[in-house]
């Protein structure tokens, strides 16, 4: 391991390399001085400004099903004392056993009430194994459905700029909740147990004290040796270019790009590259950091922590020395499972503490999750707006637009200083080679982002002034990026227009002015086919059960349609949206680009169709062409081919590449 100390921004930290991986580690300043209180304090810190959240964590389990949780917690209260009480059993016992042994009168009563007590203790501990077998997986069911539903609905409402932010990546899945329930649940029922021991240990009449003092040398001595450098969080990566190699290389291997990978023959070349990057690599440990650092550890650390175990059976041996009369073999035997209690109580206490601390976040990132504010900030203003909009459809005006993707990697902005309009009813094509800011305009226009700079106003008034769901009921954007739903063809189709999405008569409509109607009769389900469903299904070991294997193979099955299939099923829920007749303006991104000649020509005549009363974006007597991100040229297909510009040159590309196709 090297180490070496930066001093970058306002916190210091030290890089650590371990093998292929470099880890860097922030240094608490207090911690350096004052390590064991500090790291004391600070436990006490956190564990103070937890309890809101904790508390706040726990109230809403609680009010799920008051009763259901409150035996879920008496089942850990019970379990928690459990061990005390078969402890004391146990003691009752071997002393009851003991004395008859030594004075040769058993006390056959005292015997007896203490085989009872230990009876008893075996059948509550039985009895809370089973009540928890009951009442867990009702409680987590009912933990996990409300969660569930919490992250769906935290999820959904975020906008689209807010989603992808990576800050805003809370990856907390209502199964991880629940564990982490569990490990709070077992921080609390520890602490009861715990003090419970050592109430039980403080009676003892001999060394009660000294034994519990004794008992906690050794977790505590284990807790401050073993410390480790990511403690405070870290930042781990590989900085190592043969490592990285080697992944992507081990990649290529899945099934992603198995075609790419066959039809290229590069099989080969992979297997003789990854051996090159592996002899570079060399010996250089790439096991993860934690293990690396873990195992240069010395047995130092353990071996004290193990000589400590035994500190209460030392000071044992040394009272006997000191003063012989009045000690038995029973009271050492009941101490020492004593000891041994108490010790793995603490020990277990320290660590559900540590991880207590990483719930606490988790549990932090939940609530994060529904306060997270969204970027596209809604409006007040109801559109359309009875005071600026009319009936030939929205008008669009941007004024010095300039907008970069966030978190891109590219230097440049993706629309420069733009300034269009588009009076209401226009239909309007935006032209424009690769990259050159078409679809990103399209989704400022729908508000999927907001501009950096400049601004688009609707009808004349700012976008921003808008209810967000007002403009977009106003709006349909067929594109190539839309994505069937894993829902029936009629939910597909149905959701262009949420309210009416079990309108058959309307759905089957929409499929048909789409061009869909083909693709549905050809599915076994019809229109009520999911062609990707939810899978659910699967079994293990059925080489010998060839039966079962082809139920398995045969339920759940996956349908697949081309990509022009798709394009039509996705235009037919744009046609569904047309007849909510809602749609002011409508754009076409590209939708034709997966069709076929005679599709896309159904495709637009039926949009031109039902274009009245809507701007429109695409094939029309208005261009806009687009040249990195800036708007250069704007007119008619004549005009602008008499300017001889960028689009004369994109039109003329186009159309030799066309007559060079069909005279070969
Ligand atoms: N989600 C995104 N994140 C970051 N950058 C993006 C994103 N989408 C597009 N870009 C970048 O923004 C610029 C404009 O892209 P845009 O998709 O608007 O171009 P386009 O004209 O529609 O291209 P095409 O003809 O290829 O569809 C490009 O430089 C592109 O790389």
């Amino acid at each position: 391991m090297q180490e070496d100390k930066d001093k970058l921004d306002d916190f210091s930290y030290s890089t650590l390399q371990f093998g292929v991986w470099r880890m860097l580690v922030p240094i608490p300043d207090a911690a350096n001085k004052l390590p064991f209180m500090q790291s004391w304090l600070e436990k006490w810190n956190n564990f103070k400004s937890a309890i809101p959240i904790v508390q706040r964590f726990f109230l809403e389990v609680y009010s799920l099903d008051p009763i259901l949780y409150l035996l879920y917690s008496l089942l850990r209260v019970v379990s928690a004392v459990e061990g005390t009480l078969m402890l004391y059993a146990s003691a009752q016992l071997l002393s009851s056993v003991e004395h008859g042994l030594t004075t040769g009168r058993p006390d056959v009563a005292a015997i007896i009430r203490a085989v009872l007590l230990r009876v008893m203790c075996t059948a509550l501990t039985t009895a809370i194994r089973w009540g928890s077998t009951q009442i867990n997986p009702k409680a987590q069911s009912r933990f996990a459905a409300h969660f569930e539903e919490y992250m769906l609905h935290a999820k959904l409402r975020l906008d689209l700029p807010t989603s992808t932010d990576k800050n805003n990546d809370v990856g907390v899945s209502p199964w991880v909740l629940w564990w982490h329930f569990q490990t709070l649940s077992g921080v609390f029922e520890r602490a009861l147990r715990l003090t419970s021991q050592i109430l039980f240990t403080l009676k003892q009449p001999k060394g009660g004290i000294v034994l519990t003092m004794l008992s906690m040398i050794s977790p505590l001595l284990s807790s401050q040796l073993t410390r480790v450098p990511w403690k405070h969080g870290f930042v781990t990566y590989s900085s190592n270019l043969d490592f990285i190699r080697l992944r992507a290389l081990r990649w290529l291997s899945g099934s992603v790009y198995r075609e790419d990978v066959i039809s290229s023959n590069i099989i080969g070349w992979i297997i003789k590259e990854y051996r090159k990057a592996k002899d570079s690599l060399g010996d250089t440990p790439d096991s993860n950091p934690e293990s690396q650092f873990l195992s240069r550890n010395t047995p130092m650390s353990d071996i004290l922590t193990q000589v400590t175990n035994d500190l209460p059976t030392f000071y044992w041996a040394a009272s006997v020395i000191r003063n012989p009369v009045g000690f038995s073999v029973s009271s050492f035997a009941i101490l020492q499972q004593h000891a041994n209690a108490l010790r793995g109580s603490i020990f277990e206490l320290f660590g559900h503490f540590a991880e207590a601390a990483e719930v606490v976040t988790a549990i932090k990132d939940l609530y994060k999750l529904a306060d997270i504010k969204n970027k596209v900030v809604d409006g007040e203003e109801a559109y359309p707006n009875a005071a600026t909009s009319t009936a030939k459809g929205m008008a669009l005006e941007l004024r010095d637009v300039s907008f970069a993707y966030p978190g891109t990697k590219s230097k440049e902005n993706a629309i420069k200083n733009v300034s269009l309009k588009i009076p209401a009813g226009h239909l309007v094509v935006i032209v424009g080679a690769n990259g050159s800011g078409k679809s990103t305009i399209i989704k400022l226009l729908n508000r999927l982002y907001d501009v950096d700079a400049g601004e688009i106003l609707v009808d004349g008034l700012p976008m921003k002034n808008y209810k967000l769901a007002d403009l977009r009921k106003a709006q349909a954007l067929l594109s190539q990026d839309h994505q069937l739903f894993p829902l029936s063809l009629a939910e597909n189709i149905g959701l262009g227009d949420p309210d009416r999405v079990n309108d058959m008569k309307l759905v089957l409509e929409a499929a048909e002015a789409g061009g869909a109607s083909e693709v549905i009769k050809k599915m076994n389900d019809g229109i009520q086919t999911v062609l990707y469903p939810v899978t659910t299904a699967y079994g293990t070991q059925l080489e010998k059960y060839p039966k079962l294997q082809s139920i398995l193979e045969n339920l759940e099955q996956q349908a697949e349609v081309s990509g022009g299939e798709k394009q039509r099923l996705v235009a037919a829920r744009t046609f569904m949206r047309f007849l909510s007749g809602n749609i002011r303006f409508a754009v076409a991104d590209e939708p034709s680009s997966a069709l076929d000649p005679k599709a896309e020509y159904q495709l637009f005549k039926r949009l031109r169709e039902s274009g009245e009363g809507k701007t429109m974006i695409f094939y029309a007597d208005m261009i806009i062409c687009m040249k990195d991100g800036h708007v250069v040229e704007t007119g008619t297909h004549k005009e602008l081919m008499g300017l001889a510009g960028e689009y004369s040159e994109l039109y003329n590309v186009q159309a030799q590449a066309f007559s060079d196709a069909s005279n070969p």
